[in-house]
């Protein structure tokens, strides 16, 4: 209890006294009577009754600019509450703060507008301005409403004859259309209310009304959508409009095929605020015409047509919506996504039924102006010569290319690190040369076997305290089959055995004319082991290079071959190519082989990414779909789908070659000749291998003879020995036909020319070799004598058993031996005698064939020089009749 001084003191009643404070706290004190004479002194507070209101406090800010409150006549409706009415302090700013006193909030009620504070004033203004814009908005959508009412009848009696025609074939169709397929359907695309409805400070263009819906409407709608039931959970939105000349389950079946969100949009993706009739009209016609297919609006084009396409790639080429396609081979009874791949016979219907016209092409069509494309002569500039070392095993091919390698890397970059990708670049005299990484002539021609000619000049290793050797006259012949110039590189001249004269002469033989012997061949003396005149060889490159006067266009699309190539397990496929025209670049999308894809990266042979690559640089591809195959070439395209057609008419490609194979050998000496004949070919050319030199020289001789001026037999390769994997390829890339003379191929020769398609000719008399050709050459064709082989028997003891003679004992080692099957005896590749087997027994029991794995005794028929370790190889032999 406080004892002011200053307080009035009021006498309010005889015992009571009252103390009034001078601030709008009223404080008075009662003395109040407690008995016995005595009293007490209550204090009474008395505070006049004060509302705040926390926003009024807060917002200072000027209210905005409206149209002064008006005394609203009646109350506003229901829907939009009136702001309660608050009292205010007429001037608040004046009290002393009070913190303590907590804020009441009261309505006093019966309160009448000029008792109203101006916070109440201004909510009530607020609300009375807000609802008459509300009916401002219902009043101009009313029109609206109307307005389009009326185009609508107009547009839908305009529609009514064209509409009556198509429900009969849509009824027709009903059932089969279940599908939802996302198309914009004018009549019965909806327009979403609040989306359509012009924002309230927004005038309605009297010339461009724009669509809406009334309540009425949209109330019309939803009892229609009740009706339909869930079919209609797709469509977002009633329709706007009432077609009358549709009947109702006609627009209901067709609003349930829509997916309707284009409805929401306008025709340039954006969401649509009300759209204009005009743009509703003429997406209306847009739609409708597809759906007709009205042909006097089409453009005719004409379509070119593989022999297969994609749905997709054919709907751009007619320049017509994938759907409409899928719509129309729906109607077929076929379900189709734009990715699925059709024929040509398919494609051509379809594009006749939207009314165009079709251009066939054939299937190598895909590939033109992609491969093999020429530059004008102008455009061509100088490029790096391609470089392949070739030669006898342990001459030094590999010495020399890691010799020239790590010269280079030293002079070049300090501590670079050169990586194998399969060909490499190095600099002699500021000029490049890209050299081939595998060494060996049987990389060369498998290479030119798949068609590619990657290499411009070879490399011919010779030893000097060596000898020309049989890979050295097979390399200087699979050389020349390629009309690839050699330079020769005679190493080893560090060793005291050393005789380079020696190697030239010998070369002489081989129609290797050296420099220095007078002809016109490089050679350079060398030591890969020293790195002895390196330099000499790499200048030697160059001059060569002058010679051929190598030239390439940088500035076109990329072309070229593929080295190698493997699936790395981080990187994905990659394989290493040479650019042999154009320049490639990341991003761009190849073919290669029967692959594609898009080049992620290029990496060149240091390990660095390059941004390009131009003539003759090898690069590391990544980014294709699969491992091309060495010899493959590639080529840029322009887009994806080109890509995929190229390497599916290559994957075709490869599968007939494959079936053709089954029905024939394309390298047989039959096909050739006949081959011949109708190319008008001049040479034929022949891979020849023979047991002794003697037997080829007679029959090189005797086919010299046969020559006359229109053809003749050009022998690309012949040597002493069995058929190998290397002859294989060489007849694969020469387009030559293999003839063994008294001679066999071994398994993996064998195996090759299956998978080539390249028959190997026996022969063991050279007059039937002769016969034949004749015979090919003068189109009087003999019978073909068809040889399957059987199996291979391996001779593992040779039994000399009384009245029977000698008997080998053997294990089938590949395919199966039968009885009665010819049977030939081959050691070390030579045949040593053919005929056929007496006895075939398993164990004491005479057996009519014996599989692969399983032991067998044998003994031929009259001939007994059999040994360990000759091989008896089981062959079946057919005729059949020749027919051109
Ligand atoms: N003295 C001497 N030895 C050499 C020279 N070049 C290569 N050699 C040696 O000859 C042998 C064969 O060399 P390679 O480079 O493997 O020969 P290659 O021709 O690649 O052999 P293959 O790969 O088997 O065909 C190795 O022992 C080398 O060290 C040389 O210039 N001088």
């Amino acid at each position: 209890m406080t004892d002011n001084k200053d307080d009035k003191t009021l006498s309010v009643t005889g015992k009571k006294t009252l103390t009034l404070k001078p601030s709008g706290v009223s404080q008075g004190t009662v003395r109040q009577d407690i008995g016995r004479g005595r009293t007490k002194a209550v204090v009474v507070e008395t505070r006049k009754r004060r509302l705040t209101r926390p926003e009024d406090e807060k917002a200072s800010a000027p209210v905005p600019q409206a149209r002064p409150a008006e005394p609203a006549p009646a109350a506003p409706r229901p829907a939009a509450p009136a702001a309660p009415r608050v009292h205010q302090p007429s001037a608040p700013q004046q009290r002393p703060p009070q913190p303590q006193q907590p804020v009441r909030q009261e309505r006093p009620r019966g309160a009448v507008l000029h008792d109203l504070s101006a916070g109440e004033m201004e909510a009530r203004r607020r609300a009375l301005v807000e609802a008459q814009a509300r009916e401002v908005e219902e009043t101009k959508q009313r029109a609206i409403d109307e307005a389009r009412r009326k185009a609508e009848a107009e547009e839908a009696a305009r529609r009514a004859a064209e509409d009556a025609a198509r429900r009969a074939e849509e009824v027709k169709e009903e059932g089969t259309q279940a599908q939802e397929v996302e198309a914009p359907a004018p009549a019965a695309v909806p327009v979403r209310p609040s989306e359509v409805r012009p924002a309230a400070p927004r005038p309605a263009a009297p010339s461009a009304p724009v669509f809406g819906r009334s309540r009425k409407e949209e109330e019309e709608e939803e009892e229609r959508g009740a009706a339909r039931g869930p079919a209609r959970g797709k469509v977002v939105a009633p329709a706007p409009a009432k077609v009358p000349a549709r009947p109702k389950g006609e627009e209901d079946r067709r609003r349930g095929k829509l997916t309707v969100t284009t409805a929401d949009v306008d025709e340039e993706g954006a969401p649509s605020r009300g759209r204009s009739l005009a743009s509703m009209r003429r997406r209306q016609e847009k739609f409708r015409r597809s759906q007709m297919q009205e042909p006097r609006e089409k453009i005719v084009r004409e379509v070119v047509l593989p022999e297969t396409i994609t749905i997709q790639e054919l709907s751009q080429r007619m320049s017509e919506r994938a759907v409409d396609v899928i719509k129309y081979l729906m109607k077929e009874g076929q379900m189709m996504k734009p990715g699925d791949v059709i024929d040509a016979d398919l494609a051509e219907i379809i594009a006749t039924e939207f009314g165009h016209t079709v251009k066939r092409v054939s299937e190598s069509d895909v590939e033109e102006g992609i491969f093999d494309v020429a530059d004008e002569e102008g455009e061509l500039l100088p490029r790096p010569p391609v470089v392949t070392i070739m030669g006898h095993v342990d001459h030094g091919k590999t010495s020399l290319l890691d010799a020239i390698r790590n010269a280079n890397v030293v002079a070049g970059e300090a501590g670079g690190i050169t990586q194998h990708i399969g060909a490499y670049q190095v600099e002699q005299n500021g000029q490049k040369i890209t050299f081939i990484d595998t060494p060996g002539h049987a990389a060369f021609t498998a290479m030119r076997a798949r068609g590619a000619q990657a290499t411009d000049i070879a490399i011919l290793v010779v030893a000097a305290d060596d000898s020309v050797m049989p890979q050295t006259i097979e390399s200087i012949n699979h050389a020349k089959a390629a009309g690839v110039p050699i330079i020769v590189a005679i190493n080893k001249i560090d060793k005291p055995t050393a005789n380079p004269q020696k190697v030239r002469t010998e070369l002489l033989q081989h129609e290797v004319f050296v420099e220095s012997m007078g002809g016109e061949v490089l050679d350079v003396e060398v030591s890969a082991k020293n790195g002895t005149n390196l330099d000499k060889l790499l200048e030697a490159i160059l001059l060569q290079a002058e010679i051929l006067d190598l030239k390439a266009n940088p500035n076109r699309t990329a072309e070229g071959t593929v080295i190698e190539a493997e699936l790395d397990r981080g990187r994905g496929a990659v394989a290493t190519v040479l650019v042999q025209k154009g320049t490639l670049r990341p991003g761009q999308i190849i073919v290669a082989g029967d692959q594609w894809g898009r080049v992620r990266a290029l990496v060149n042979d240091k390990g660095d990414h390059v941004k390009e690559a131009g003539p003759a640089m090898p690069v590391e591809v990544l980014g294709l779909s699969g491992t091309p195959a060495a010899g493959d070439k590639f080529a840029v395209v322009e887009n994806e789908a080109r890509a995929r057609e190229i390497s599916e008419y290559r994957l075709r490609l490869a599968r007939d070659k494959a079936a053709a194979r089954q029905s024939g050998s394309r390298g047989s000496l039959e096909q050739m000749m006949s081959q011949l004949q109708t190319s008008g070919m001049k040479e034929f050319p022949l891979v020849i291998k023979g047991d002794v030199q003697g037997s080829i020289e007679a029959i090189a001789g005797a086919l010299d003879k046969l020559g006359t001026e229109e053809v003749r037999a050009r022998i690309v390769h012949s040597a002493v020995g069995g058929v190998t994997e290397s002859d294989i390829s060489l007849a694969e890339a020469s387009n030559a036909a293999i003839i063994g003379f008294n001679v066999r191929a071994n398994t993996q020769a064998r195996q090759a020319a299956e998978r080539g398609g390249i028959e190997i000719r026996y022969y063991n008399i050279i007059y039937d070799l002769v016969d034949d050709v004749k015979a090919a050459m003068s189109g009087l064709l003999s019978p073909e004598r068809r040889e399957t082989f059987l199996g291979n028997a391996e001779i593992l003891e040779v039994f000399n058993i009384t009245k029977v003679g000698k008997v080998a004992g053997c294990r089938v080692t590949e395919g199966k031996v039968e009885r009665g099957a010819g049977v030939r005896l081959v050691r070390d590749n030579v045949v040593i005698h053919e005929g056929k087997l007496k006895t075939l027994k398993r164990f004491k029991d005479e057996v009519s064939e014996v599989p692969v794995g399983q032991e067998c005794g044998m003994a031929f028929e009259n001939y007994e020089d059999i040994r360990a370790g000759d091989v008896i190889e089981c062959f079946r032999v057919e005729h059949v009749t020749r027919t051109l």
